[in-house]
């Protein structure tokens, strides 16, 4: 990195409850569902959309939803705590690599620690360059498009703006491939393979993807090179959508009615794994691992098995650190020596 330039790296996700209460859970939904990239809508529809929002859902849903997150609650919530870890693991592998590593930071889209803090809090540090890598492998305009409209907005009036990038996606990225493919090759190893191995993404209303949201188009490329990566053949493995809300039409196929088909068509055992979320969190520790597991068994599958996100798994950091080079090589100087060590090795 050249030496008089400070340069960061935010680690953004979605963002989750302070709490496991309902008190917490309405603050968080209400900033993430009045979002209007998240559920579209103009004129009378974003009108009618806020009142029930407002006067149903967040009288509603944030007790129920709290008592889902007490069941997965650590310490923190397991996004929060994932994204630190990430984070962490990331500046320690930077700075094996680089004699000035740049510093490494998280920032929520919603919530705790919040990127637009973060953006502002960096700037008043003097730092004048900052790398965004959102923790979407597969760009939406529900999430990764979200990260834009808020570097935007910060960049908005500001004399000397800072030079921002930002990943747009990774889903096809061989060393994005390679970390979830070895997750899932580590987990098959210690565990017996089921006959099915079943890549379940978060959903969309089918309406943005109709409109033209890539995501699914992306969401089937890294199934597509995962399943290739690992050498299955097209009846070993199935992509579904989960995570419905509302009563539109999302993605299909939906995860829960798919599991319930192949139970009724014999399958006995399925291994899940869900490609489009980089850190366990409700959907993946609540939604899959349990409820889900649920629905198979309640529809005659006998073994289920939940494949873990790819967390901080040292192949994962590794593709962090491989964006990192990739998106600011011209802002970064190898570490040598560092460099002939790994190369050593
Ligand atoms: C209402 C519309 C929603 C869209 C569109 C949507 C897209 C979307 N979300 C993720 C990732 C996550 N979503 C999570 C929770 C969550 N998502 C929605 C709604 C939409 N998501 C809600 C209402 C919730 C909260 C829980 C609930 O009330 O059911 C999470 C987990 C957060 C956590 O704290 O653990 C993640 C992660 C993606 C990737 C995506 C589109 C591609
Ligand atoms: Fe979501
Ligand atoms: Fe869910």
């Amino acid at each position: 990195m050249s030496d008089s330039i400070k340069t960061a790296v935010i680690l953004t996700n979605l963002g989750t409850p302070d709490k496991p209460e309902a008190s917490a859970v309405k603050r968080y939904l209400r900033e993430f569902l009045s979002d209007s990239r998240v559920v579209e809508g103009k004129g009378l529809r974003r009108i009618a959309w806020l009142a029930v929002l407002n006067f149903i859902i967040l009288n509603l849903r944030p007790r129920k939803v709290a008592k889902l997150y007490r069941s997965i609650w650590e310490d923190d919530s397991p996004m929060r705590k994932i994204l630190n870890e990430q984070v962490t693991e990331l500046q320690l592998l930077l700075q094996q690599n680089y004699e000035t590593a740049p510093c490494v930071f998280a920032g929520m889209t919603y919530g705790s620690p919040s990127l637009k803090e973060r953006l502002e809090s960096l700037a008043g540090h003097g730092y004048q360059r900052v790398l965004i890598i959102p923790m979407y492998p597969q760009y939406s305009a529900t999430t990764t498009a979200p990260i834009y409209d808020q570097v935007a907005r910060f960049q908005l009036g500001r004399r000397e703006v800072l030079d921002i990038r930002i990943v747009k996606s990774f889903y096809n990225h061989p060393a994005y491939i390679n970390s979830l493919a070895q997750s899932i090759r580590l987990f098959r190893q210690s565990a017996q393979p089921a006959e099915k191995l079943m890549l379940s993404y978060h959903g969309i209303p089918k309406e943005y993807a109709d409109k033209g949201d890539p995501y699914p188009q992306q969401c089937h490329q890294t199934s597509v090179l995962v399943a290739k990566a690992l050498g299955l053949s097209e009846n070993e493995w199935v992509t579904t959508f989960q995570s419905r809300f509302g009563p539109a039409q999302w993605l299909q196929p939906y995860t829960d009615k798919t599991l319930e088909s192949l139970a009724q068509k014999q399958v006995k055992a399925v291994d899940v794994v869900c490609p489009a979320f980089t850190a366990d969190c409700l959907e993946t520790l609540e939604e899959i691992a349990e409820e889900n597991k649920e629905v198979f068994h309640k529809a005659g599958g006998e073994s289920y098995q939940y494949i873990p996100a790819v967390n901080s798994s040292p192949a994962f950091i590794a593709a962090l650190m491989t964006l990192v080079q990739e998106q600011s090589a011209d802002w970064l100087k190898l570490d040598n020596q560092a460099d002939e060590k790994n190369n050593a090795v």
